[in-house]
C-alpha cells in the first residue's frame, strides 16, 4: 500500500491550496477527486466563475442593446458556450498546476475511510487503497433536493450546475427559494431574457438583510419583471403539455406556475454521504456536517476537515481561510482559531450587488449598542451615473458611544470592491471618520463612501 504523509479528498479550494503547499514543504501528498469534471472544485467548476462570468455577459447584451427573444437565445447560448471554454480553461489549470508537482499524485475516484489512516478509492468498480499520516477532508456540498411530490420525476427540475448547461433560453423559469443562488440565478436569467417568478416560504426578501435595503433589491427585481411568491409552499411538480407545472399554496390559495424550467435553489447539504467517516471515528452533526474544533481538527486526532463539508458559510474564501488556520498550526506555529474570523464580508451578486459586512441596524440595537446611521441614494454617486447604474442604497451602522463601524449595507454598482474597503476599516478598528476623510481617486465608486459615512448622524 503506498504511503503519504498527507492524503486530501476533494479538489476544494482549500485542499488543493493545501496540497500545493504542503508539496512545497517537501511531504508526499495525495489529492483525490471523484470526477474530472470537477477538478479545482465547485468554485471553478459550477459556481462563482461560471456564474459570475454569465453575469457578466448579461452586461454585454445590455451594452448591445439586444431586444428580440431570438437574438436574445442566439446570445445565451453564446455565452453558455464562452462560460463553458473558461471554466474549461481553469480546470485544465488547476489540474496541471498540482499534477506536475513531483510530489503530489492526483488520484481519481470516490474517496472514503477504511480506518482512520487508510483512504479507500473507488474508481469504475475498482478499489485502491493508500495510508496517509494526515488526511484533510475537503468534499464540499450538493444541491439540497426537497422530497416535493413529483420532484425527481419531472423533466423539467434542474440545479444551479444542471441549468447552467442547458443551452436554450428558459423562457419561463420557476425558482424554488430566493437565497443567494436563488436571486443571483434570477437577476441574471431575466437580464438574459427570461420570465422569472421565485418561490419562497419566507415571509419578506432577504430576511436577515437591513429593511429598506431589502425592499429596494425588491424593487429593483420587480422593475426588471421578476415576480416573487413569498409566504408560499410548494405542494407539487407536475409535467404536462411539455412544461413543468409547480403548484404552490399561499394560506387557504393555490395556484399553479407554468415554467420551462424549474431551479431548486433552497439550500446545499454538506457531502459526507458514502465518506464512512465512521470508521475513522470522524464525528459528524444532524445535518450531516463534520464536526470540527476552532482548529478545524475532527474528533480523530489525525484528520482536518475544510471548506462547505465542515458546515456554517459556504463561500470560496471561508474555504481559504480555512487552509490558512491548517497551514499556521501545523507549520508556523500559530494559534488561529475560526474564532478570529470576526469580519467577513460577502456579496450576492445580483444586479446591482448586494454586499455586506457586520451588523445591520436592528442587529445591533438588538444587541443593545446605541447607533448612529449613514444613508446615501446609489443615485448621488457620480461614477454611478456615469456607468449609468443609479439603482440602489448603501448605509452604514456606527457605535455612537466608540465612533466604530459596526456593520455597513451596500446595494450598488460595483458594490463587492467596496465592501472589501470598509471590512479593512473595521478590521484596523478604525472610527467611521477615517472612511469619511480618506483620499479615493475620482470618480470612483469608492468615494462614495466619504459621503455615506459624511452623512453619520
Ligand atoms: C452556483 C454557486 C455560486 C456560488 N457563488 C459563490 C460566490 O460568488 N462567491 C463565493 O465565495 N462562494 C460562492 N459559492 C460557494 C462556493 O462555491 C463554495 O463555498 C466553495 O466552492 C466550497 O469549496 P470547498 O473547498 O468546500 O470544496 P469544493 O470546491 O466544493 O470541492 C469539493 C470537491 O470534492 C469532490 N468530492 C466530493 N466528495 C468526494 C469524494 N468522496 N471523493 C473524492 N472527491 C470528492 C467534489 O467533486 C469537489 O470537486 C457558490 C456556490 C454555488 C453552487
Ligand atoms: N455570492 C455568493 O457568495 C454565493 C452565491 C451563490 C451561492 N453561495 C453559497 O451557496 C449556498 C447555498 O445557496 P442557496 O441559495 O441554495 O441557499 P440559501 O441558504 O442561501 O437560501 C435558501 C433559500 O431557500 C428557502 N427555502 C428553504 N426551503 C424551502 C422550500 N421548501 N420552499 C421554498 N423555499 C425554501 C429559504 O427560505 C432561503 O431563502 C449559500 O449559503 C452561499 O453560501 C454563495
Amino acid at each position: 500500500m503506498k504511503k503519504y504523509d498527507a492524503i486530501i479528498i476533494g479538489f476544494g479550494k482549500g485542499g488543493k491550496t493545501l496540497a500545493g503547499f504542503l508539496a512545497g514543504k517537501g511531504q508526499n501528498v495525495a489529492l483525490i477527486e471523484k470526477s474530472d469534471k470537477m477538478y479545482g472544485g465547485t468554485c471553478i467548476n459550477i459556481g462563482c466563475i461560471p456564474t459570475k462570468k454569465l453575469v457578466d455577459s448579461t452586461k454585454v447584451l445590455k451594452n448591445k442593446g439586444l431586444s428580440g427573444i431570438e437574438e436574445k437565445e442566439r446570445f445565451y447560448e453564446e455565452s453558455i458556450n464562452n462560460k463553458n471554454t473558461l471554466i474549461g480553461a481553469l480546470r485544465g489549470k488547476n489540474y496541471e498546476m498540482l499534477a506536475t508537482k513531483e510530489n503530489i499524485d492526483i488520484y481519481d475516484g470516490f474517496g472514503s475511510f477504511a480506518s482512520k489512516n487508510i483512504v479507500n478509492i473507488e474508481s469504475n468498480g475498482e478499489n485502491v487503497q493508500i495510508e496517509g499520516e494526515k488526511i484533510f477532508i475537503n468534499t464540499g456540498s450538493t444541491a439540497i433536493i426537497p422530497g416535493i411530490k413529483g420532484i425527481k420525476e419531472s423533466n423539467h427540475v434542474y440545479t444551479s450546475t444542471s441549468i447552467m448547461e442547458l443551452k436554450e433560453l428558459p423562457k419561463k423559469l420557476t425558482i424554488l427559494g430566493a437565497g443567494y443562488i436563488g436571486l443571483e440565478f434570477a437577476s441574471m436569467y431575466a437580464d438574459f431574457g427570461s420570465e422569472v417568478t421565485v418561490i419562497d416560504l419566507a415571509q419578506r426578501l432577504m430576511p436577515r438583510e437591513d429593511e429598506e435595503i431589502a425592499d429596494r433589491a425588491k424593487a429593483i427585481f420587480e422593475a426588471k419583471g421578476i415576480k416573487f411568491l413569498l409566504e408560499s409552499k410548494i405542494e407539487e411538480i407536475i409535467d404536462k403539455n411539455g412544461k413543468g407545472y409547480v403548484q404552490i399554496s399561499q394560506g387557504a390559495n393555490n395556484s399553479e406556475i407554468e415554467s420551462d424550467a424549474i431551479l431548486v435553489a433552497i439550500g446545499r447539504k454538506p457531502n459526507t454521504e458514502g465518506l464512512n467517516l465512521e470508521a475513522a471515528g470522524v464525528k459528524t452533526d444532524e445535518k450531516g456536517a463534520v464536526v470540527v474544533d476552532e482548529t478545524l481538527k475532527t474528533a480523530a486526532d489525525n484528520i482536518w476537515a475544510m471548506g462547505d463539508v465542515k458546515g456554517g458559510l459556504q463561500f470560496t474564501y471561508i474555504s481559504l481561510d480555512d487552509f490558512r488556520i491548517i497551514r499556521d498550526n501545523l507549520y508556523n506555529g500559530g494559534n488561529r482559531t475560526v474564532n478570529d474570523r470576526n469580519v467577513i464580508p460577502y456579496s450576492v451578486f445580483i444586479n446591482p450587488p448586494l454586499s455586506r459586512v457586520g451588523m445591520t441596524e436592528s442587529e445591533a440595537i438588538a444587541k443593545g449598542y446605541e447607533v448612529k446611521t449613514g444613508r446615501l441614494e446609489a443615485m448621488a454617486i457620480p461614477k454611478a451615473k456615469i456607468e449609468g447604474v443609479t439603482d440602489g442604497l448603501l448605509k452604514a451602522v456606527i457605535d455612537a458611544k466608540t465612533d466604530k463601524i459596526l456593520g455597513c449595507t451596500l446595494l450598488c454598482n460595483t458594490s463587492h470592491e467596496m465592501i472589501n474597503i470598509v471590512a479593512a476599516a473595521i478590521k484596523a478598528e478604525q472610527k467611521y471618520t477615517f472612511l469619511k476623510d480618506m483620499i479615493f481617486t475620482h470618480p470612483t465608486m469608492s468615494e462614495a463612501l466619504n459621503d455615506l459615512f459624511g452623512s453619520v448622524k
